[in-house]
């Protein structure tokens, strides 16, 4: 399959989207009560540009869709629809400062959709949309379908209705028009034949574009799709790529779109942008945004390490084990205190590789190799669970084999982090330990030592406030925190650098120790919404959730496998006991 992700681009190599932008959505949030659906975003669709707007499930992309056709009013943000070629810069300005909602300009004009009402957004600023479920009129026939699109300029023409008893030519002309863009779109959409079939007796593929039509008979400048392509069969998902292509190519009309094909999405796609928990991850061309690390864990969710290895956390976490190296290097015996859970977790986090199944892989793949169906629905807690539940049901042994054969050939994931950090001692100690356990003295106990406050340079960049267990650890082995639905062994690694290790701690944590949490984890929200407290609260007390106990059975990938996650027993120094 061929992809099209061509980026257009000014002389000065600025993406389209930037240089030429049909649609700004500026510093977006949309709050429902205490959950902020998205938050603080901001991207741009290029003038003539498929761009896709792709996330897991709940990730915030249909909010957004709504706060751009007026079906929601944002909580915060700006939404510029421009009709015009560039950016209009001053014209923008001058409609925000007038408290206008829109404003002719020579280039054309420039509407802040947020100010403006669902009718006004379509039929002034131009903007047209379909829906994830399909809201045709299942009584009326294909071509009134495509008719009461036009409802507006028909009246219009009649005098809002003498026109049209009277039978005047203006209106006459203006149904005439009316028919012949209905019967245009009909035959762009293969739908001719039905035109005077009721809308309801098409086949589902049928109606959908049916949807495209009728968006297309307003004449927008911008043509948001909620799904296009769900239900369709690959035939029928072809046909979309290219009625879309036309749509671009031949009548400059931008689109938008969201989608969870990621052949549709990376074959006709100029630019991606993708939304995790109502936050931006990625935004660029297909080809940069399929093989960017973010993404494809927001596309696997956050429980398997051995696949999200995100240069983000990983520099992260070296860059604050280097820091506390430095803080402690007076103190060897502080040092030790910090890295003993290093150590303790190395062999377990070694074995999740080795366990994780393939099936993970696949989650991977398709946002990898074009033209396969992508795993649409959301990776984490939820789905990511559910979806390692099922596939690694279904994953033969062999399968696994390549996986655990790369996780052998490569350093383990804790070896990694103590040798990024700066530890490489530690886990140097811990390697032969296990490579000869005959010859081996027994292990001399760790020195006692008290816990050294863990310093990280940009702790107060993060909105709320750092718990103060992150900044003075406990020591002695930590809790297995991937029994907490929702952490998964990526964030427990670079929770694990600031010293969290235990699930009373996290069960104290108040409102602003989360926000600040969220924020160093770069998920704001969703702490809260996974409710990882209020798990913490019961795994303390030395409850199970159902979470808890699909892990310690091994349904679901963890950095610590085995029955309850195999807690280390270890105490060392005056933290005491895990
Ligand atoms: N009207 C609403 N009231 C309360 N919460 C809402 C409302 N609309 C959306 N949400 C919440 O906002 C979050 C984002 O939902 P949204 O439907 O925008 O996600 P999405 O990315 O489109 O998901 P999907 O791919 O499943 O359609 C979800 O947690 C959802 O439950």
């Amino acid at each position: 399959m061929k992809t099209a992700t061509k980026v257009k681009t000014t002389g000065d190599a600025t993406p389209n989207w930037d240089a030429d932008p049909v649609l700004s959505v500026e510093h977006l949030t949309m709050r429902f009560g205490g959950l902020v659906a998205v938050g603080d975003l901001c991207f741009n669709v290029g003038r003539g540009d498929i761009t896709a707007l792709i996330g897991p499930n709940g990730a915030g992309k249909t909010t957004v869709f709504n706060c751009v056709t007026g079906f929601y009013k944002p909580t915060e943000g700006r939404i510029v629809m421009r009709h015009g070629p560039g950016r209009q810069d001053d014209a923008v300005e001058a409609v925000t400062a007038s408290g206008l909602k829109w404003q002719s300009t020579n280039a054309g004009g420039v509407f802040l959709l947020e100010r403006m009402p669902d009718h006004e957004i379509s039929h002034k600023a131009k903007v047209a949309r379909t829906f994830q479920n399909i809201r045709l009129f299942g009584g009326m026939t294909v071509l009134e379908n495509l008719l009461v699109a036009q409802h507006n300029p028909l009246m219009v023409a009649s005098g809002f209705s003498l026109g049209g008893i009277l039978g005047l030519p203006s209106y006459k002309r203006a149904q005439q028009e009316a028919i012949d863009k209905a019967v245009y779109w009909l035959e762009r959409t293969h739908l001719v034949e039905r035109a005077d079939d009721p809308a309801a007796d098409l086949p589902y593929g049928d109606q959908r574009r049916l949807e495209i039509a009728r968006a297309m008979c307003i004449g927008p400048q911008l043509l948001c799709l909620d799904e296009p392509a769900a239900g369709l069969n690959p035939r029928e998902s072809a046909e979309l790529n290219q009625l879309l292509k036309y749509i671009r190519d031949e009548h400059n009309v931008s689109v938008l779109l969201i989608e969870h094909d990621m052949g549709v999405v990376m074959e006709i796609s100029d630019h991606v942008v993708v939304l995790d928990y109502g936050v931006k991850i990625a935004d660029g061309a297909a080809d940069a945004v399929k093989s960017d690390p973010k993404v494809i864990a927001a596309y696997l969710g956050v429980d398997d390490e051995a696949e999200i290895d995100v240069p983000e956390i990983r520099k992260d976490v070296a860059k604050v084990a280097a820091e506390s190296d430095g803080a402690t290097a007076a103190g060897s015996k502080k040092a030790s205190a910090r890295k003993a859970p290093a150590k303790a977790r190395k062999p377990a986090a070694r074995k999740t590789k080795a366990a994780a199944p393939a099936a993970d892989t696949a989650f991977a793949q398709p946002l990898m190799a074009t033209g396969a169906k992508a795993p649409a629905k959301r990776g984490t807690a939820k789905a990511s669970a559910r979806s390692q539940e099922k596939t690694s049901a279904k994953a033969p042994e062999k399968a696994r084999a390549p996986k655990t054969a790369k996780a052998k050939t490569g350093t383990t994931g804790p070896a990694k982090t103590a040798a990024a950090g700066g530890a490489a001692k530690s886990a140097a100690a811990a390697t032969p330990a296990k490579a000869k356990p005959a010859t081996r003295k027994p292990a001399a106990k760790p020195a006692p030592a008290e816990a050294s406050e863990i310093k990280i340079a940009n702790s107060g960049d993060y909105p709320g406030k750092q718990p103060h267990g992150t900044r003075k650890p406990r020591a002695g082995g930590g809790n297995n925190l991937t029994r907490i639905k929702g952490i998964g062994p990526a964030n427990e690694k670079k929770l694990n650098t600031l010293g969290t290790w235990h699930f009373d701690q996290i069960a104290a944590w108040k409102k602003a120790e989360i926000e600040w949490v969220g924020a160093y984890l770069s998920f704001p929200g969703r702490i809260e919404r996974e409710e990882w407290v209020k798990q913490a609260k019961v795994l303390a007390r030395g409850g199970e959730t159902a979470f808890s106990k699909r892990v310690d059975k091994g349904d679901v990938p963890t950095s610590v496998p085995g029955r309850r996650g195999a807690q280390p027993k270890k105490t060392t120094a005056k933290g005491g006991k895990a």
